[in-house]
């Protein structure tokens, strides 16, 4: 189960977006996209889904152009969490989770005992089952994401991509829900912002410059000081965390940031 880009290209009022970017999802793997605001992760990641289509180059499912993916079976395959989803205000809580699982019923089949099941552990593994019956409008940003993650959850996809699913998290909710990212074994694609959960959670990582692909790997070749100063002009230390995985401490002084360049 694989998703990839080749030499995929985007654009939009004659200026280019996303620049003739390759890279594929390994199955069962974590691919985190990294990049400075507006680098073009969240418009790589609707071409991914198939939101917009591509101007040239090809995205591939299982090595077909997903142009040719029907929307029922794309439905199925592959979930999407985007940055600001929104959602019909006057929903509970169970049913944006319910509409997960849309793409598996059938036109006149009755919701059934497994759909219910699969809402249900859905909310469970975000921990907000309590919440089932509340406004979906009366949550705060984070149980909204967490809800939405839920949604997708619900859908069982093989593939799965999120758009910074850790905004609007706290720590402890940022952690719990990457883990869980990584023990449900999708092939994932994740654009995030933080350098430290990319490194922690992700397999392989893009990273995105001005819409093009600037370098991909392993964390380690990735994260590199060099690298990070040169696309977000960061002055960092790498160091390694007790489990091994790259540590970037960014070397700020606070009190005269922005006075001189890093
Ligand atoms: N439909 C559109 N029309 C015009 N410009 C667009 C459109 N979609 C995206 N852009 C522009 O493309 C650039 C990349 O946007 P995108 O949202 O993909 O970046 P991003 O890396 O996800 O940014 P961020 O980290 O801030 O979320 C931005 O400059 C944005 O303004």
């Amino acid at each position: 189960m694989t998703l990839s880009a080749r030499d995929v290209s985007w654009g939009t009022s004659g200026r280019m977006i996303v620049g003739g970017v390759t890279l594929e999802a390994a199955p069962g793997k974590i691919l985190g996209l990294i990049g400075p605001n507006g680098s073009g992760k969240s418009s790589l990641l609707r071409l991914l889904c198939r939101l917009r289509k591509v101007s040239s180059g090809v995205v591939e499912l299982d090595g077909r152009d997903i142009g040719q993916v029907s929307r029922r079976e794309l439905a199925r395959r592959l979930a999407f969490v985007e940055q600001q989803a929104t959602t019909e205000i006057q929903l509970c809580v169970c049913d944006v989770v319910r509409l997960g699982r849309t793409p598996h019923r059938s036109a006149l089949a009755s919701w059934s005992a497994a759909d219910e099941q699969a809402v249900d552990a859905a909310l469970a593994r975000v921990g907000m089952s309590e919440r089932h019956d509340q406004l979906w409008h009366t949550l705060s940003g984070g149980e909204r994401q967490r809800v939405h993650i839920a949604r997708a959850l619900a859908q069982t996809p093989s593939e799965l991509i999120l758009d910074e699913p850790t905004n609007h998290l706290d720590i402890q909710h940022q952690l719990s829900i990457l883990t869980l990212v990584r023990r449900l074994g999708v092939t994932c694609i994740v654009a995030l912002h933080d350098l430290n959960l990319a490194a922690l959670f992700c397999d392989e990582i893009a990273l995105l410059h001005e819409g093009r692909l600037v370098a991909s790997g392993t964390p380690e070749t990735v994260l590199t000081e060099e690298t990070i100063r040169r696309v977000f002009g960061v002055a960092v230390r790498i160091g390694a965390t007790a489990s091994g995985r790259r540590h970037i401490e960014y070397l700020v002084d606070p009190d005269c940031y922005g006075e001189a360049a890093p």
